[in-house]
């Protein structure tokens, strides 16, 4: 090393490290502070190092030696004059003969050194850092003069070493922040105290579009609809205002971004606030919700799917107990469908036994009203004088007899639906009370001078033609069109083709499930006598038919003989109520053999298909079993087990 000079004044010390450091930070400052330092104290080396407490080495950031730059030293810490500052974690001096001292340690006596002085360097918290070193070929003897310079230039470098440290920290978790920021697949947007975008992540570049450098500087309104835009600009300012530890807002599915391409989607967002030079910054993280949101329109869609299935479902299993595949019946289902979802009142015609009480049952099955309760009223089973306070309730006194407040029908189906039956049948009286119901929703139970209100469905039926009656003035005119919002006619038997035979079946399966019997299946003659039969009484009467037919079955082949009446004409038992007070008729030669016929099946029925002697058809019929025979050939009728070719 190049003496300068023989001996440096502290100040001129003190401007070498200012002036020969200054301009310098990092690597190059290290070298300009290990070479000013070897000149101020005149020594041959000086060195400054950085401790690894991993491998327990020191590396030097910078050594001088001589008259120049050592690059790479490093060496271990244990047997070196080094151990001795960091250990004692204070400033060592070795004036002398310091080889004598560590002997083991092969550079001093390479580099002839004689001499050392060395301080730990600490930071902030009081750890070892590194040290500074000074080393001479020559005594350093202890001078305070020295110690000071060296120590000077000891904080300077424990100052720099601790800048390095911070930076590289900095940098580290800089390093792990953009890790972080460029692996999400949500958009970072970085926004400083105006709203200018200052950062942005790659996820936050494909959602919008932009590139950073497009975005950096921008303000926010630059990739954010106007509402979205002032949304953000409130919930910073709502931010600002919160406690450091909770400045974190949610905002959900609210902001719509537009794309560099002018598309827009809608995104979620969480907004914080951070500080940093003592001014805030805003971290947007934004998510596109346009694939979530479809996927939660498309599950909304899926569920209320479901739920009309469901409904449809309902419907169906309500709607599958009216049996019937007539094209009548099918736009008597189709009707029921349509009108059950609405509020809309409903008239049912059709004759005594079609099924109107089953159409009713249905629309109140499929309509929301479902899970109230469905009340009946027969307006022909009343008397009128219990029709009012049969409707309407009433009050403790109200009329002799009435001896508790009792709530009437209409109170009973608030929220439901009442069906009101043979509805024709009601007194006028009562037509003008059931008007006012059907167009306010209200009444006065007897003896109350109370208005009820109610919210009921009315669904009515009819056997009558009510417009006839309106005609000739027993039905209310204004009562009829309140009714007839939505008619529903449930066709005869007759008209229904083929669904004798549906319902025969079903009716057969139905009876002997419940009778626990074991049966054939109707067969196909027998099928067409049901199907040729003219069924006054409808459904009820088929069903009552089956019903009978099963009873008087002994085996397994069902006996329709005597339960069918025959071509339009029954036995007395056989009467379909609806005919009961029908005058008797004359009957027609073809009837009166179908009769005879019928007669003959029944006896021999009775027998066991056995003709003559005690227990014999025959004898049951009190003719000669001859005359039986005969007649069973004339008309055509086969005993048990042969084959019958009628079609009768
Ligand atoms: N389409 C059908 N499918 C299955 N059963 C039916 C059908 N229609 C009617 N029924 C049955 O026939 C019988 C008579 O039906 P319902 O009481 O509904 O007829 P209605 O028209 O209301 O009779 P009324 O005019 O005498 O009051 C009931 O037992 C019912 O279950």
């Amino acid at each position: 090393m190049k003496k300068k000079t023989a001996s440096l004044s502290e100040e001129a010390a003190l401007r070498l490290i200012v002036e020969g450091t200054v301009s310098e930070t990092g690597t190059e400052f290290f070298r300009a502070l290990v070479r000013n330092l070897a000149a101020a104290v005149q020594t041959n080396g000086a060195w400054v190092t950085e401790y690894l407490p991993e491998t327990n080495r020191l590396r030097a950031l910078a050594f001088w030696l001589g008259d120049k730059h050592l690059d790479s030293y490093e060496h271990d810490v244990p047997g070196t004059p080094c151990e001795a500052v960091l250990t004692e974690r204070k400033l060592v001096h070795y004036p002398d003969r310091i080889v004598e001292i560590y002997p083991q340690e092969p550079d001093l006596r390479s580099f002839n050194i004689v001499s050392y002085l060395g301080v730990p360097l600490f930071d902030a918290r009081g750890e070892i850092m590194g040290h500074l070193a000074v080393m001479d070929t020559k005594p350093l003897p202890s001078d305070p003069r020295i110690i000071s310079l060296f120590e000077i230039f000891a904080a300077r470098a424990a100052a720099e070493l601790r800048r390095l440290r911070t930076e590289r920290e900095l940098r580290g978790r800089e390093e792990q922040v953009s890790a972080l920021l460029q692996s999400v697949m949500d958009g970072v947007v970085v926004l400083d105290a105006t709203l200018r975008i200052v950062r942005v992540n790659p996820a936050a570049e494909r959602l919008t579009g932009y590139s950073a450098e497009a975005l950096i500087g921008q303000d926010s309104k630059w990739f954010l609809a106007g509402e979205s835009a002032k949304l953000i600009a409130n919930c910073t300012n709502e931010l600002t205002g919160m406690p450091h530890d909770a400045r974190h807002l949610w905002i959900p599915s609210q902001l719509t971004v537009l794309r560099a391409d002018r598309t827009r989607f809608p995104a979620e967002a969480t907004l914080s606030c951070f500080e940093n030079q003592g001014g805030p910054f805003y971290t947007l993280i934004l998510r596109n919700v346009d694939d979530r949101l479809t996927a939660e329109r498309q599950i909304a869609l899926l569920a209320a799917e479901r739920e009309y299935l469901r409904g449809e479902r309902a419907q169906d299993s309500v709607l599958g107990e009216l049996i019937g595949a007539s094209r009548s019946m099918l736009e008597v289902r189709a009707a029921i469908k349509q009108v059950a979802v609405t509020d809309a009142t409903v008239l049912i015609h059709g004759e005594t036994g079609t099924g109107k009480e089953l159409v009713a049952e249905a629309i109140h099955a499929a309509s929301t009203r479902k899970t109230k309760p469905l009340v009946r009223v027969n307006c022909a089973a009343i008397p009128a004088s219990l029709m009012e306070s049969e409707f309407f309730g009433h009050e403790k006194g109200a009329f002799t007899g009435a001896v508790t407040k009792r709530e009437g029908r209409f109170s009973l189906a608030d929220d439901g639906t009442i069906f009101l039956d043979e509805v024709g049948e009601l007194p006028l009286d009562l037509q003008a009370k059931l008007l006012r119901v059907l167009q306010e929703g209200e009444f006065e139970p007897l003896g109350s001078t109370k208005t009820k209100k109610v919210d009921v469905r009315v669904v009515a039926a009819t056997n009558r033609d009510l417009a006839e009656m309106v005609k000739e003035g027993t039905f209310r005119e204004d009562l009829y069109y309140r009714l007839h919002v939505f008619p529903i006619m449930v066709p005869p038997l007759r008209e229904r083709g083929d669904d004798v035979v549906l319902l025969a079946n079903a009716f057969m399966q139905r009876f002997s499930e419940r009778m626990g019997r074991q049966l054939d299946p109707l067969h196909r003659e027998d099928l067409h006598r049901l199907a040729s039969y003219d069924w006054p009484g409808n459904i009820r009467e088929l069903q009552n038919v089956i019903e009978r037919a099963i009873i008087l079955t002994h085996g397994t082949r069902v006996n329709l003989t005597r339960a069918l009446p025959v071509a339009g004409v029954s036995f007395p038992d056989n009467e379909p109520e609806t005919e009961s007070t029908d005058k008797p008729r004359i009957l027609t030669i073809e009837e009166l053999e179908a009769l005879e016929r019928e007669n003959l099946r029944r006896a021999l029925d009775a027998c066991g298909g056995k003709i003559s002697g005690a227990s014999g058809a025959a004898q049951l019929l009190g003719v000669p079993a001859s005359t039986f025979s005969s007649r069973m050939k004339a008309l055509g009728v086969l005993r048990h087990g042969e084959q019958e070719k009628r079609s009768s």
